[in-house]
């Protein structure tokens, strides 16, 4: 197979393979990659995910949102499962009706713009499919990922009687694990992707059973944001609170540990997570926006479980809106300097019926996390860390004026034009905004910072 851009990239700033990383890092124990059930359900033998771990040390960590990116995980809005969700927009948490074809153009340019600025931007769709021609071992793990997403069964009101006997063995899980290993490999993602069940039923001639279908695509994995947040730690898997993304977190969970990147912890019921309300801010402060999806259980289980790594979390409350249009924190916000922010003007004071109100907690001598303060509207808590504010307009913000992304030292990709001007010019701004043309994917309720997940940002020192 011949390797993609991404994986070209990759290879340009993964150090020489000299020895297994566990050896090269001084000794310091290295965290265990993810069990994912899959695959390790067949023996002993190395998988490709093993022969990527020796080769790159990915571990992730991300201190601050103005720390420079080096690796971002995307997702091309391809394949059937976005032409799924295209079919019912609202019904696929969409804002509009897509133009895939739109999308895919909009989507290949972001990319660009990231690599050109000297990001490695990996793709979900290449994770998947990397190894599986030269290493039986990674073809193997995609087949048991695959087994999970594609169910057989009886039709409703059918009863396994009506099956001829020898025709049977067409819903059993050795039928499925030959039809999934006969796939090319775009097949199989694609299978994954739109997590097919087939309900069969006697067509008592012919091949002797008919099917009918139903589907639970993962039509928003393009906002890979929101399945993991990246901390100081590394990378934390999300819960997601909409039935229709629920099974994101696994196929995430599963590209990190192909990749070899560790999973650090993981957000479980009642606790409900997801990536767009999370913003690092240092080593001192993370934000975690909480309301319409994102929970203060979360926010607890971050902090009892030390995934956080900073000395304080703001705990960010939307109570008085919860709206589809401001679902997460990067909806409203966004951090551009280590001094400078963007934040939506309407909810912005005591005033404000929408205004968001900041809890903070601090962590003691005995590293266990502490409230101290409350109620502290937002725009006054970042003006009193030391941030400005540039106000956005509220026809702005829906236009995805707020959900900028910083690739590090304040070079800013953003997707509004006015917006983008407003950065430039204010006086507290140093660094470069990139402007690009994204309403294609906007239709689905997101922008660049949802559609990027930052999984390594260089660490200053
Ligand atoms: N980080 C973000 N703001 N993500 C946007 C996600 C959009 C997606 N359609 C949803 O409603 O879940």
């Amino acid at each position: 197979m011949t390797l993609s851009q991404s994986f070209k990239d990759m290879l340009a700033v993964a150090p020489a393979p000299t020895q297994p990383i566990s050896k090269t890092n001084g000794g310091v124990p290295v965290a265990p990659a993810p069990e994912v059930k899959a695959a390790h359900t067949s023996g002993p033998r190395p998988k490709a995910s093993a022969l990527l771990k020796e080769k790159y040390n990915l571990k992730g960590v991300q201190e601050s949102e103005n720390d420079r990116a080096e690796i971002v995980i995307v997702c091309e809005p391809e394949g059937t499962s976005l032409q799924m969700g295209g079919l019912h927009p609202r019904a696929s948490l969409y804002e509009k009706p897509v133009n895939l074809e739109a999308a895919k153009t909009a989507h290949a340019e972001f990319r660009n713009v990231m690599r050109e600025k000297g990001v490695r931007v990996l793709t979900v769709r290449e994770i998947l499919a990397y190894g599986t021609e030269d290493h039986v071992g990674a073809r193997v793990d995609l087949e048991d990922f695959a087994v999970q997403a594609l169910t057989y069964q009886l039709a409703k009101d059918g009863r396994m009687e009506d099956i001829e006997e020898a025709d049977r063995y067409y819903l059993s899980d050795e039928y499925k694990r030959k039809v999934l290993e006969h796939m090319s490999v775009p097949q199989l993602i694609d299978t994954i992707l739109i997590n097919p069940t087939v309900h069969l039923a006697p067509s008592y001639r012919d091949t002797g059973l008919t099917a009918t279908y139903s589907f639970q695509p993962l039509s928003n994995l393009v906002y890979t944001r929101d399945q993991q947040i990246t901390t100081c730690r590394g990378v934390v898997m999300g819960s997601l609170r909409s039935p229709q993304r629920a099974l994101e977190v696994s196929l995430m969970r599963f590209c990190f540990a192909k990749l070899g990147v560790p999973v650090v912890g993981e957000v479980q019921l009642p606790g409900y997570l997801e990536g767009g309300d999370f913003f690092p801010a240092g080593r001192d402060l993370a934000l975690l926006g909480i309301g319409l999806r994102s929970n203060l259980a979360a926010a607890r289980q971050l902090m009892d479980g030390d995934l956080l790594g900073t000395r304080r979390l703001a705990v960010v409350r939307d109570d008085f809106e919860q709206h589809q249009d401001r679902m997460h924190l990067d909806c409203v916000f966004s951090i551009l300097s280590d001094n400078l922010c963007i934040m939506l003007e309407e909810m912005m004071g005591d005033a404000s019926p929408t205004r968001r109100l900041v809890d903070e907690y601090v962590r003691g001598a005995d590293g266990r996390y502490a409230l101290e303060r409350t109620d502290v509207e937002f725009s006054r808590y970042m003006r009193e860390q030391g941030y400005e504010i540039i106000p956005i307009a509220p026809a702005h913000q829906l236009l995805y004026g707020c959900n900028c992304l910083n690739l590090g030292e304040e070079r800013i990709v953003s997707v509004h034009q006015d917006t983008a001007r407003a950065i430039v010019k204010s006086p507290h701004f140093h660094g470069d905004v990139q402007c690009i043309d994204y309403s294609p994917i906007t239709s689905m309720y997101g922008a660049v910072h949802c559609s990027s997940q930052v999984i390594k940002r260089a660490v200053r020192r």
